[in-house]
């Protein structure tokens, strides 16, 4: 569907993967998520781990042999998403399938506009012992929001994003986050979320303020100008 959102949506430097290519590399990225999980916790002889590194070296140089000026997008909808003109950032740090440090959170638009993530944090996400960073959960929430945000057709940059901490959020249990716009008002709109345990307990609040930069919307209005007169 074409809208009339800003041009960055689509950046023009970024090459445009098809699915069968996003799921090549997303199983990369899985085992790559996976040997993550294994650094961290891994209690091999160091003999090993000395040996290992230069296999994984070895294989980051292979990857290395062609690269992108860029993360990759992707053109396939996401619930809603496309459905505001969004591409998908393959290379984000919360979203991203391509991302390894994504972990990477899912995200279902519902009916009503709001939007729901069900995600569970391991230990490379930690913060206090057995409980996930706090930095983590404003980086989810700071995603997510900006994503109910662009859906509801105002797209922008974060100005604000304030969290409260009500209980510790574990690692290891699936995590519920649900999220909705409570208000726009022009270039600006604003999000709430909560993030909850299976028990349905708040351990995390949140809510942020979206702008949708001039500069965009200038740059915006000149590409129709210059469609206009092409
Ligand atoms: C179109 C973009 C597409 C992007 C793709 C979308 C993809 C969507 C899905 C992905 C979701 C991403 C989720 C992660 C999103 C990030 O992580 S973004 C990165 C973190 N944020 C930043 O780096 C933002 C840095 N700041 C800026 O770039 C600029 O200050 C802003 C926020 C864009 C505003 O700049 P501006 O357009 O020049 O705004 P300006 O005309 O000065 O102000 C407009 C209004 O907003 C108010 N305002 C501006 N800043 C603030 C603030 N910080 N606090 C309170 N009020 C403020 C002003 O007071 C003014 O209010 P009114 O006078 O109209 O009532």
């Amino acid at each position: 569907m074409t809208t009339a959102l800003p041009p960055t949506i689509r950046p023009q430097d970024r090459s445009f993967l098809g699915e069968e290519q996003v799921a090549v590399r997303a199983r990369l990225a899985e085992e790559v998520r996976a040997l993550i999980d294994a650094v961290v916790l891994t209690d091999v002889p160091d003999a090993e781990i000395a040996e290992i590194t230069g296999q994984v070296r070895a294989l980051t140089d292979r990857l290395g042999a062609a690269r992108l000026g860029a993360a990759p997008m992707a053109d396939t909808p996401i619930d809603g998403l496309i459905a505001s003109g969004m591409s998908r950032q393959l290379g984000n740090p919360v979203t991203g399938v391509l991302n390894p440090v994504a972990p990477p959170i899912p995200f279902e638009a519902l009916p009503d506009g709001s939007v729901r993530s069900v995600f569970t944090l391991d230990e490379p996400y930690e913060g206090p012992p057995g409980l996930v960073h706090g930095g983590i959960s404003a980086a989810i929430f700071d995603q997510v929001l900006g994503m109910t945000a662009g859906m509801s057709g105002v797209p922008g940059f974060t100005a604000t994003l304030e969290l409260r901490y009500r209980r510790p959020t574990p690692l290891r249990v699936p995590l519920t986050l649900k999220a909705r716009i409570t208000r726009r008002e022009g270039r600006k709109c604003w999000a709430d979320g909560e993030i909850t345990t299976p028990d349905g307990r708040v351990t995390v609040e949140a809510t942020a303020m979206f702008v949708t930069p001039r500069h965009l919307l200038a740059e915006e209005a000149d590409e129709a100008q210059e469609q206009r007169t092409s």
